[in-house]
């Protein structure tokens, strides 16, 4: 666990053309504080950041200024405290399903015993344990991204980063797997910053919902999410939390 602090972030992208380069400047002064253990969700219309904000916190973006830190440590590329799962699962298609879960294990110097132990254990938590063996294209989407979860697990990182994990799977099992998610969390008790355009998915799942803006809008909202859980998709108080939502991001939407 710890906290992972966005401080003054700015960030541009340098864009060639044809005569000289241009700057389109994404974020000028951001500022996000994900407390320990605290479940994020970032949401907000297409173009804002979403994906930019979560490369520069798993140091797989350069920011232009300010800085991001774990706990008291500069994120300067990407590390070990910091797990990363994307939309498109990017599962070694070479490994069945515990190689890829315990991948991440052996630069830590782990045995083979231990890092099949510790795989196992993430793959019992997300109902995988009768599919080590199989490799990934004999998975549906769902079990791909269950192990592309396990695999950012296994390696205890300080921050889980998800950017859309869920965004390609049909509506059933993806809230399936928005359970999935929350329990594990719940258990492994994980800062975790996770990109959506799922305001449902969202309100289900986070402590804070953050909205950006327009770029370079940079946070236009800090919602905290103060229901009880596990909490009921179809229950009035969760739909407020929605509507709350829904009008911020239109207000962002380009005219
Ligand atoms: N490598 C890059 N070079 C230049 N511009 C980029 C690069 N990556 C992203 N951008 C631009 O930065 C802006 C923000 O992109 P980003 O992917 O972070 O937005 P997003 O909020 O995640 O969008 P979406 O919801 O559509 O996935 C966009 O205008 C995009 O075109």
């Amino acid at each position: 666990m710890a906290e992972l602090h966005v401080q003054n972030v700015s960030k541009a992208y340098r864009s060639r053309r044809m005569f000289g380069s241009n700057s389109t400047v994404i974020f000028d002064d951001l500022n996000v504080t994900l407390k320990d253990a605290s479940f994020v969700s970032v949401i907000g219309p297409s173009g804002c950041g979403k994906s930019t904000l979560l490369n520069m916190a798993a140091g797989l973006e350069p920011i232009t200024g300010g800085d991001i830190l774990v706990g008291e440590s500069r994120v300067r590329g990407p590390g070990l405290d910091r797990g990363i799962v994307f939309q498109q699962y990017a599962l070694f298609p070479w490994l069945n399903v515990i190689d890829n879960v315990a991948f991440g294990l052996k630069s830590l110097g782990k045995s083979k015993e231990e890092r099949y132990g510790i795989a196992r254990r993430y793959l019992r938590m997300t109902g995988l344990a009768e599919h080590e063996t199989y490799f990934p294209a004999h998975l549906s989407g769902g079990m791909r991204q269950r192990v592309g979860i396990c695999r950012a697990l296994a390696i205890d990182p300080e921050v889980l980063l998800l950017d859309e994990p869920f965004g390609a799977l049909d509506a059933f099992t993806r809230e399936t797997m928005q359970n999935a998610l929350e329990e594990i969390c719940a258990k492994a008790r994980k800062t975790v910053m996770f990109i959506t355009h799922d305001i449902r998915e969202a309100v289900f799942l986070s402590d804070r919902v953050i909205v950006l803006g327009r770029a370079p809008g940079g946070v236009v909202m800090d919602l905290p999410i103060d229901l009880d859980r596990p909490r009921n998709r179809h229950d009035r108080e969760f739909a407020e939390y929605e509507a709350i939502l829904e009008k911020e991001i239109r207000n962002q939407m380009p005219l």
